[in-house]
């Protein structure tokens, strides 16, 4: 690429899919390989010689362009059926590079249950450049119309299901709200718990889709990304303008490990549902308050159903006593207690305490965030292990009263 031309080798605009998902993701295009290499090469190079003078080739500096990048973004455009996708460093840096095209004055509306950073985020945009946030309860599709305004509103941010409390947003709905009303708004989805495999921001009306790509996409916990993926070419060469300004860019080898992990999201993924689909039977079956859309009881069971095409792998349950919750947490062992989620491994948290300390108590509190909150994430393991290790610590915890199956099982390895 030459220094002056202001976009990289773009994507190529490959959205129309041609085979099913589990296809298609598996399937990357790396037919330009000199060496028909089987897996598309990692390119680690900072910058690129020219043949000339007047810098014509295609790359020239790998913040600006890289040829792995660009396989791995032709590949998300695919499988996110986006006009251009665009990888960065994490998801956050992803927000960060979407809000860029906000201006001082301007106004952003979001959900009020949302990913502790990203309220970090909007509420720093807002000391920093008076770029107010509305947070609004995104589960009512009106509740947004008396803060639509056409000249003022810019963004309007959607997570769905939320992190942590799993609720659901129309995005159709709210949507076309916000087209008719102000032009030029744009719609965007935070995508992440879903993935391109359970559900298509784009296809629903949203103008951007996003994700942390450290998750589902990935799906190892091997390392940090963000992916935008944008409807029109005029709105992703103005995100790839503040990528290349700004410098945030995924480097070669981590833009490799997401082309290698995006290509089993669809079995990864039905594995980890099929089993989360269990544990939430399980906890409800004990009586247990369970945050998920895979469940008749989630008051939006049949929106949920209608925008995406699973419930997905992370669910949250309340046990109505922090102490319970601790010991619940801390008392499993096949569950590993981080933040995050998305990986082939099974983790536990309390959201109030980790992945959303940063929300002030007075805000998690006016916002109805339960402290005792647990959130499970569904890896890849047998899904009766990650069961009867649930259940021990449930009962440990004292949540649950211990059964029979747990006391021969604890008489044995007494006796044993
Ligand atoms: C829903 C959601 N969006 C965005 C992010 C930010 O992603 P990252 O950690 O890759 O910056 C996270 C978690 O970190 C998240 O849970
Ligand atoms: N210390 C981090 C916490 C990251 S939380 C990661 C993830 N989104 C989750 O929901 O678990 C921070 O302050 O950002």
């Amino acid at each position: 690429m030459s220094a002056q031309v202001a976009s990289p080798s773009p994507a190529s605009p490959i959205s129309t899919r041609r085979y099913r998902f589990a296809t298609e993701v598996v399937t990357v295009d790396n037919k330009d390989d000199p060496y028909n290499s089987a897996s598309v090469p990692i390119y680690q190079s900072a910058t690129f010689k020219q043949k000339s003078a007047t810098g014509e080739g295609e790359y020239d500096y790998s913040r600006s362009g890289n040829p792995t990048r660009t396989h791995l973004e032709n590949h998300l455009a695919k499988i996110m059926g986006a006009k251009r996708a665009l990888a960065v460093t994490s998801g956050m840096s992803a927000l960060d590079v979407i809000t860029r095209l906000v201006k001082s004055g301007e106004e952003i509306i979001a959900g009020d249950d949302l990913y502790g950073g990203t309220n970090r985020l909007l509420s720093f945009l807002n000391k920093s450049q008076g770029i107010k946030t509305h947070h609004i309860d995104t589960t009512r599709s009106d509740a947004i119309l008396p803060y639509l305004d056409p000249v003022k509103t810019r963004l309007v941010l959607l997570e769905t299901p939320t992190n942590p409390l799993i609720k659901i947003a129309d995005i159709p709905t709210i949507a076309s709200y916000v087209h008719e009303k102000c032009p030029n708004a744009l719609v965007v989805v935070d995508n992440t718990m879903m993935s391109p495999y359970l559900q298509r921001p784009l296809e629903l009306g949203a103008d951007i889709s996003y994700h942390s790509g450290t998750k589902y996409l990935s799906g190892h916990h091997d390392l940090m990304a963000g992916v935008i993926g944008a409807k029109e070419d005029s709105v992703a060469e103005q995100l790839y303008y503040v990528i290349n300004a700004t410098g945030c860019g995924l480097g070669p080898f981590d833009c490799w490990l997401l082309l290698r992990g995006v290509k089993t999201l669809a079995v990864r993924m039905d594995k980890q549902q099929a089993t989360a689909i269990r544990v939430c039977q399980f906890l409800e079956d004990r009586g247990l308050k369970v945050h998920y859309p895979g469940s008749r009881k989630h008051p939006q069971y049949e929106l949920h159903s209608r925008i995406s095409s699973g419930p997905g792998a992370v669910l949250s349950f309340e046990t109505g006593d922090i102490g319970i919750s601790e010991r619940i947490v801390e008392g499993t062992k096949l569950w590993g207690i981080s933040v995050s989620f998305g990986c082939v491994n099974s983790l536990i948290s309390m959201p109030c305490r980790m992945s959303h300390a940063s929300i002030p108590a007075h805000v998690r509190a006016e916002r109805a965030l339960p402290e005792d909150l647990i959130r499970l994430c569904v890896g890849i393991e047998d899904a009766d292990d990650l069961l009867d290790d649930l259940e021990a610590a449930l009962v440990n915890s004292g949540c649950l009263p211990i059964n029979d199956k747990l006391e021969k099982l604890s008489l044995e390895q007494q006796q044993s």
